[in-house]
């Protein structure tokens, strides 16, 4: 019967072009990238977590530029796909390939589990033995470098950075571990969370002091840092609105209707039985249609509400939890459904350096009166 239903139906293979704010960007994600530019020489690893939701929208251009001038290069880069609970299975298959091409190491997890995190702790105890080879020439026991494994963890807002952080530090202190027990379980011990979180944008606003996680050689040490968005200049009205579904920007800067409309034509581009128990088994390409079955659904009187109700449970990746005919999970970039030879990731992250720029004039630690800190934010937030 669906079957029936959607074989004529045809979602829309372009998003229509509605007029919303093309950056999110503030003064202490500002702060944060001057941070970051301080703490680099001492950096060991830079820890970049994306949302595997959206792989493509919440990479920030900006962590490539940070890498690529830094003066010593020693850092290196571990991209870091959170919220793999949520990813569609056909992403993963892209990650791979996409940085098999770029040459980057990755990996994917969920940021509460503590078996994944155990994960990347091995990841990171390995790149560190990595280090002391390359620099003392050989692994003696537990030995190692005077200041330890130096760690920043970074990525745009909500991508889960103080969660894994909290994660780390809780999977390096336990000492015994029932890999079969603790998958998915949440890091439910309060005293141990160092870094605070949030299902908002923005709930980090600092860069944290360093956080030492286990005693592996002497220790490795983590910044949590506050999320940092796009400028303007390399953002797009799809991105914008796929960093909305995730959480990644305030979720009143665009219109919650709008929103709507762009998850129901992600939807339609994927599974259409993602929504269609509110419209009894048909694929629409009208929100409105959607909406009203959700108003049914719960109660709410307007649309304004159902489309909020309705993104608000697929930014927090719930809205599968409670369902048992589950058809699957959505992927909010739609460059992932495109076959390789329309996409190229390669060639986009080289685009997005040019469209980028030089922007890097914020020098760090520079002490200035109030006034001319206000002008010289704001100049660079204009360039942004
Ligand atoms: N399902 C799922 N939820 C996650 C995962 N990681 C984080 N979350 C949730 O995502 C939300 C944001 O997590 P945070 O750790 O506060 O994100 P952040 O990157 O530190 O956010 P900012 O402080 O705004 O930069 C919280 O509600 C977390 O519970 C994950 O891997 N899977």
């Amino acid at each position: 019967m669906l079957k029936r239903l959607y074989s004529s139906f045809v979602p829309r293979h372009k998003f229509p072009d509605y007029t919303i704010p093309l950056s999110d960007f503030k003064g202490h994600q500002l702060r944060a990238i001057q941070r970051f530019n301080q703490l680099l020489p001492q950096l060991n690893l830079l820890l970049e977590l994306r949302d595997s939701r959206a792989p493509i929208s919440t990479r920030n251009v900006i962590f490539d530029d940070i890498l690529m001038n830094q003066k010593s290069p020693n850092t290196k880069r571990l991209i870091v796909y959170t919220k793999s609970d949520q990813c569609p299975p056909a992403t993963l298959m892209k990650l791979k390939r996409w940085h098999d091409e770029t040459e980057d190491h990755f990996m994917t997890l969920d940021a509460r589990s503590v078996r994944d995190t155990k994960n990347l702790i091995r990841v990171l105890q390995w790149e560190y033995d990595e280090l002391i080879k390359s620099t003392v020439g050989e692994l003696s026991n537990n030995e190692g470098l005077p200041l330890g494994f130096r760690i920043l963890v970074a990525g745009m807002p909500n991508v889960g950075k103080s969660t894994l952080v909290n994660s780390l530090r809780y999977a390096g202190d336990v000492k015994t571990y029932n890999p079969q027990g603790s998958i998915h379980s949440n890091i439910s011990n309060k005293r141990r969370k160092v870094a605070k979180t949030g299902g908002q944008a923005g709930v980090t606003r600092k860069t944290s002091e360093c956080i030492r996680i286990g005693d592996y050689r002497g220790g490795m040490y983590l910044y949590d840092t506050p999320g940092v968005s796009l400028p303007g200049r390399v953002t797009t009205r799809e991105k914008m609105l796929s960093l909305s579904l995730c959480g990644c920007i305030k979720s009143n800067l665009v219109d919650p209707i709008i929103q709507a409309d762009y998850l129901l034509y992600a939807m339609n581009l994927q599974t259409p039985a993602a929504y269609d128990h509110y419209t009894r088994g048909v694929a629409t390409n009208d929100v409105y249609r959607v909406l009203k079955g959700i108003k049914h659904a719960t109660g709410i009187r307007d649309d304004t509400g159902a489309a909020i109700h309705w993104v608000d449970k697929w930014r927090q990746g719930s809205a599968f939890a409670k369902s048992s005919k589950s058809p699957g999970h959505i992927s909010f970039d739609v460059e992932t459904l495109l076959e390789d030879r329309y996409f190229s990731y390669k060639d986009l992250v080289k685009r997005e350096l040019d469209l980028l720029g030089p922007w890097t004039t914020v020098t760090a630690g520079q002490k200035k009166s109030k006034h001319s800190r206000m002008a010289t934010n704001s100049n660079q937030l204009f360039n942004l």
